[in-house]
């Protein structure tokens, strides 16, 4: 379920507020300046499906959204369990640690997720608003936001990015270790208290 977690940015323990109700996640986003919104996501996904046959699936929604954002690349960054692959974990594990890493992009960053989830954790005025973005959710992050990503120790998750250039994804890292000072996103799943 789509959530969000509040937190003032100098205090992580203490929760401001939180929701799980896509209306009230939206309302909050929208004050901060971040779009937020319920797509549908009809394509039963697997594993095994392309990026390709993910693409083609959203193929009218891609193209809309493209035109009205003048996005001229889009790509599908994915992560699920490969139970046959023994350096599975290892590349988990740094796929995760990268994103981990406070960062902002010069564009927005546009994500729409079409399998599993994640939590974006962004730090906008004096607070970190952490949101767990599930199936469905198309997240637009201003500019410059500072932010991370934590896909969790088991990642599963599948997402639609949208970029501004056609380079792809380019991370600015700002090198402060504040993730490290806020409930992960396994823990903020198993719920408070942490
Ligand atoms: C959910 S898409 C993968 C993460 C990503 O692209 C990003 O920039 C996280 O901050
Ligand atoms: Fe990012
Ligand atoms: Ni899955």
């Amino acid at each position: 379920m789509s959530s969000i977690h509040v937190f003032r940015e100098n205090a992580p323990g203490a929760l401001v507020r939180a929701s799980q109700d896509h209306a009230e996640i939206a309302a909050i986003l929208r004050d901060v300046g971040v779009r937020f919104e319920a797509w549908e996501a009809s394509f039963s996904f697997t594993p095994s499906a392309t990026a390709e046959e993910i693409l083609a699936a959203y193929r009218e929604p891609i193209e809309t959204l493209c035109r009205e954002g003048g996005y001229p690349s889009v790509d599908v960054a994915r992560l699920s369990p490969a139970p046959n692959d023994p350096s599975s974990a290892e590349k988990a594990r740094a796929a995760r640690g990268k994103f981990l890493e406070e960062h902002t992009h010069d564009e927005d960053e546009v994500r729409f997720f079409v399998h599993g989830a994640g939590v974006f954790y962004l730090r906008l005025a004096g607070q970190v608003l952490a949101v767990r973005c599930e199936r469905g959710d198309l997240i637009s992050v201003p500019a410059g936001t500072r932010h991370w990503f934590d896909m969790g120790t088991q990642p599963d998750f599948c997402a639609i990015r949208f970029f501004g250039t056609p380079a792809g994804w380019i991370g600015n890292f700002t090198g402060d270790e504040i993730a490290r000072r806020f409930p992960d996103a396994d823990t903020l799943e198993r719920g408070a208290p942490w």
